[in-house]
């Protein structure tokens, strides 16, 4: 059996940079940043999640990252490349929200395709996340539901081993056990191989015990980015009377007064004293309160600002 150390050895980029933005910037068209300054790093064999509300910027970041759209300004790299080539692309999977398949093609024909454009196809991985469905290999891919299309995608994108998947909103339209099937078989993928993904999402639950990095996109800003201990870490979640002391000043990230109690998220690392009962917050109260608080992000021009 292999011990740690030898599974390290097998992951060549562990810890090193798989996807690293520089100055990102993307415009679309007239005066609209979709994205804006945007500098982060994911070190590889992270499982990142994208997370922000509808807008944000995520699935314009997984987009950049898949090489299908340029930035407008600054760079995205991935696995150090700036740019795409036949090499590179090989490297990347990705999962869009629309996941565009052939519907007159069956599952079987459908990973056919995969199997041929892949030089490094795995079928055994791809077959398994079919099997796992219980879908019939022959049944036309335009006949399945919005879920088993997903099932599909998903088995494309782990039979063309990845190293880096992107996977925008990937489990939206998934029953709840396949959805938790789902994530397994990505986290395995991911301690197993080092594999890198980025996973967009709104159903906060379900990253939590999932990721263990954090890209918080706020109208087209990176607001929060790192190892998700770390940002965690670095806030405390209070809970006091409303007519207690006073919040420290300049690190509240939200404050919520409901009858007599207030709750508050600090973006700090110390101790806060005072009359207040002090926890570490979960992922989920961490990203409500962010998501509740937006900044007013200059992502559009200065005129339109004006005008807001
Ligand atoms: N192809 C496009 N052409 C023009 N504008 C676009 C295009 N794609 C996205 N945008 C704009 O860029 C901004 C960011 O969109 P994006 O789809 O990246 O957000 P998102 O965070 O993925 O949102 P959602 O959670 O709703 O999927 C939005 O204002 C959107 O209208």
């Amino acid at each position: 059996m292999a011990d740690a150390t030898s599974v390290l050895d097998a992951i060549p980029d562990e810890g090193r940079p798989a996807v690293e933005a520089v100055g990102l910037g993307k415009r679309y068209r007239g005066d609209q940043w979709a994205l804006r300054d945007c500098d982060f790093t994911v070190p590889a064999g992270r499982i990142c999640g994208v997370v922000g509300a509808n807008g944000a910027g995520k699935s314009t970041l997984l987009t950049l990252a898949a090489r299908l759209i340029r930035p407008t300004e600054g760079e995205l790299r991935v696995f150090g490349e700036t740019s795409s080539t036949p090499e590179s692309r090989a490297r990347v999977a990705y999962v869009t929200q629309e996941k565009p398949l052939y519907p007159s093609f069956t599952v079987a024909g459908t990973l056919r395709i995969g199997r041929e454009l892949n030089p490094r196809w795995d079928e055994e991985a791809a077959q398994r996340v079919i099997e796992m469905g219980e879908l019939p290999m022959g049944a036309r891919v335009g006949s399945l539901s919005g879920g088993q299309r997903t099932r599909v995608a998903l088995a494309l994108a782990l039979g063309k081993r990845a190293e880096l998947l992107l996977l925008d909103e990937p489990m939206a339209d998934l029953d709840p056990l396949a959805r938790h099937e789902l994530m397994g078989v990505l986290m395995a993928e991911a301690a197993e191989r080092g594999t890198t993904i980025l996973v967009s999402s709104h159903i906060l639950p379900e990253l939590d015990g999932v990721i263990d990095h954090l890209l918080l996109v706020q109208a087209g800003r990176i607001r929060l980015a790192g190892d998700l201990e770390e940002i965690l870490d670095g806030h405390r979640l209070l809970i006091g009377a409303a007519d207690g002391a006073e919040l420290p000043a300049g690190t509240t990230v939200e404050r919520r007064v409901r009858g007599r109690q207030v709750t508050a998220l600090l973006h700090t690392g110390e101790p806060v004293d005072g009359p207040w009962e002090s926890s570490r917050p979960s992922l989920e109260e961490l990203l409500l309160a962010y998501l509740r608080t937006p900044v007013k992000a200059p992502v559009t021009a200065p005129d339109r600002e004006a005008a807001a």
